[in-house]
């Protein structure tokens, strides 16, 4: 019998809203597609029973207060599948339509009076760094075209975690992230620390300003490590690295993972949210975002991944964006430092939509 495209299930998955997540490494060529017949809701002290399974791992910006889910890869589709498969697929129940929710849109006035609120922390000594966020709205794009826009990520963005997943309590995400936050291979664990951005055009002229947003992240990231013992890493970086039209500062830690093994949810509460994303201090930061920011992160800033026999691929929910009543909702976030300006990171927010954009815009023709 003839094979179905991995397209074809995936486009069937979004067209019933079947529980799904699709993804592609940085730099490899294979693309695998998740379904799973149920979905596994947890909260954070579950999480680490959820990292020893086998599937797929969406968990929010604050695990406290939002539930983390889980996809068991009750089917797993590369390239294509059989008939037989598909008519199995087809079995799997679903339930009902994505909602959709009531967003707070920025305009570049709200977006300024949040980072004044976010700044007088950072003046009075409260935090040092904290990320601010806002949603971009873009009508006029909706699911029928999601997997084009997936696979035409995949392909522009090589070098990026490209996925989308769908769940009724998540909706269907789609985003190309540049940061990994844990791996385990075997026995070999690595982390990022990636922070700092400027424009394609301004490459190569980093100011102190974004040296030390990404240090503050280094700095975190090295204390984390220590805490679980891990004292010898492999450190590579900072290194200037592409995303999209811009460029980060990243730097790389490996390290064998050991004594890890058994403490790895609690490693990875504690890893994240690292302050490439959430602030430092970790708790009051996230404190003055719940306050500050007017809209809900849910899953943007938390983290996706996939979960295999003791190996652990986890990427940050960033660069990414919802579907949501006929357009889409893309999440935007910069760091906020005392040498920041609301005008450059609004502009800077502008620029990390753009890897977003120019997909939809190549789609649209
Ligand atoms: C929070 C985001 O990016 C983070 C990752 C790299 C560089 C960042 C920055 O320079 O601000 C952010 O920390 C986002 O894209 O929404």
């Amino acid at each position: 019998m003839a094979e179905i495209s991995q397209k074809k299930v995936l486009e069937y998955c979004i067209g019933i809203n079947a529980p799904f997540a699709i993804y592609k490494n940085p730099g490899e060529e294979k693309i695998t597609l998740l379904i799973s017949e149920e979905v596994g809701v947890y909260g954070d002290k579950e999480l680490s029973g959820y990292l020893k399974k086998s599937g797929f791992v969406i968990a929010p910006f604050d695990l406290q207060h939002d539930a983390g889910l889980f996809l068991k890869d009750d089917f797993v589709v590369e390239g294509s599948t059989s008939a037989e498969v598909f008519e199995a697929i087809k079995q799997i129940k679903t339930s009902g339509d994505q909602t959709t929710e009531s967003k707070c849109y920025a305009t570049y006035n709200s977006y300024e009076k949040q980072y004044r609120q976010l700044y007088k922390a950072i003046e009075s000594g409260k935090i040092e760094k904290a990320i601010l966020s806002r949603i971009k709205r873009v009508d006029g794009v909706d699911d029928s075209c999601a997997a084009d826009l997936f696979y035409k990520l995949c392909s522009k963005y090589p070098e990026a975690y490209a996925f989308m997943y769908y769940t009724l309590n998540s909706g269907l995400w789609v985003g190309a992230s540049p940061e990994l936050l844990f791996k385990v291979e075997n026995n070999l664990g690595t982390t990022v620390s990636l922070a700092g951005t400027i424009s394609e055009g301004e490459h190569s002229q980093w100011q102190n300003k974004e040296e030390e947003e990404q240090q503050i992240v280094t700095d975190f990231v090295t204390d984390v490590l220590k805490r679980y013992g891990v004292d010898e890493a492999d450190v590579d970086g900072p290194k200037s690295v592409k995303a999209g039209r811009l460029f980060h500062l990243k730097t790389i830690y490996r390290f064998a993972v050991n004594g890890l093994r058994d403490k790895l949810g609690d490693f990875v509460k504690d890893l994240h949210p690292t302050p490439a994303v959430c602030g430092l201090p970790k708790n009051e930061a996230m404190e003055v975002i719940r306050r500050v920011e007017e809209h809900m992160r849910s899953y943007y800033a938390g983290f996706i991944g996939r979960i295999n026999n003791g190996n652990v691929e986890l990427f940050v929910n960033i660069r990414c964006m919802k579907f949501n009543d006929g357009g889409v909702d893309m999440f935007l976030g910069g760091g906020i430092t005392v040498g920041s300006k609301p005008e450059q990171e609004w502009n800077e927010t502008e620029l990390k939509a753009s890897t977003l954009l120019d997909v939809i815009n190549e789609i649209k023709g």
